[in-house]
């Protein structure tokens, strides 16, 4: 039996106005994929994980995107799927497009089927559906490529990494005692089904804002382009804290805060110029007035999915 283990790291999408469409990959945590295979006669899928994530091959984010490879390609394999979560389910950092991700890295090397990463987000984007009903590309791009990401189209799918030329840091307020079950397929019907010309307005310059912040390194722009008025405005009840945790960060000199994906977690990015122990210090008692216990996670950029051989 051959054996490949991918790691994939944990992602904030959005970043403020870029609903679908901006993603960044942190360290802050990842997920390992093993996957063992052989040929055999027919198709078959195992998969085990050390939470309480389904078991099902579809309703899994790792085992959904890896038959939908098998099938399309047409290789009968019995696989064994091991999804070691390190990414903290349902809280806006990707837990499922991590598992994706590796997993689709994994059969991808295990089979030497040479799929580009475009292709793999195409197939990890079957791991959102599976656990959201929407395929969203954000999060598995991000966990993929690594970096900042762009996704400019999903059909064809493609992703374009960001070249970032500022050097901030990466804060993540993360409540722990919050748990809603299928929190993004609910998160996104909450979302209007239409929006005013005045925040589409305001949207499109906070997200060309952002990309040019990052692209010329200049913090003004990366501050100005954190922030949306329509997607984290319309899922406000799912993380009531969050106006304050931005406002305090704003006031202690972060770049910039948004709620990270579909929340409840937020993201601030901070850099030499911020007050970063008064953001953590008044964040963490700002969760408590609302009655969330809030972890503070310090990360970094991480880079894209990485493969090797189980041994
Ligand atoms: N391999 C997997 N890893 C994580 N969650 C999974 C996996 N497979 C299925 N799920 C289910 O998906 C749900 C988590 O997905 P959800 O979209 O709510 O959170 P998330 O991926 O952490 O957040 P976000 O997409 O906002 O970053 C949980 O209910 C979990 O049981
Ligand atoms: N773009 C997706 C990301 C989920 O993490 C959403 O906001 O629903």
């Amino acid at each position: 039996m051959e054996c490949r283990r991918a790691k994939a790291y944990s992602s904030s999408a959005n970043l403020g106005s870029g609903f679908d469409i901006l993603s960044m990959a942190h360290t802050a945590f990842y997920d390992i994929v093993e996957i063992e295979a052989e040929y055999g006669k027919e198709l078959n899928i195992t998969v085990e994980a050390n939470s309480n994530i389904p078991t099902e091959i579809e309703k899994n984010s790792a085992s959904y995107p890896v038959k939908k490879i098998l099938e399309d390609i047409g290789i009968s394999a019995s696989v064994k799927i091991k999804v070691i979560k390190g990414v903290p389910e349902g809280l806006g950092l990707g837990s499922s497009g991590a598992s994706a991700a590796a997993a689709v890295a994994a059969i991808n090397d295990l089979f030497n089927l040479n799929l580009s990463k475009n292709d793999l987000v195409k197939y990890a984007m079957y791991g959102e559906a599976a656990v959201t009903g929407s395929p969203h590309p954000d999060n598995v791009a991000a966990s993929i490529y690594g970096g900042v990401v762009s996704v400019i189209s999903t059909n064809p799918v493609k992703v374009v990494e960001i070249p970032i030329n500022y050097i901030f840091d990466i804060l993540l307020f993360v409540p722990i005692n919050i748990k809603i079950r299928e929190k993004t397929k609910k998160a996104r019907e909450m979302l209007p089904k239409m929006v005013s010309i005045n925040d589409y307005v305001l949207n499109s310059r906070s997200i060309s804002s952002l990309i040019l912040g990052f692209v010329k390194g200049e913090r003004d722009l990366i501050r100005l382009g954190l922030n949306d008025e329509i997607v984290e405005k319309a899922r406000l009840p799912l993380f009531p804290y969050y106006p304050k945790i931005k406002n305090l960060a704003l006031k202690y000199n972060a770049i910039g805060a948004c709620v990270s994906g579909a929340g409840p977690s937020i993201l601030v990015l901070t850099d030499k110029m911020t007050d970063e122990n008064k953001i953590i210090e008044e964040g963490v008692k700002t969760c408590k007035e609302f009655n969330v216990e809030c972890k503070v996670i310090k990360a970094k950029l991480a880079g894209g999915v990485l493969v090797e051989r189980c041994y």
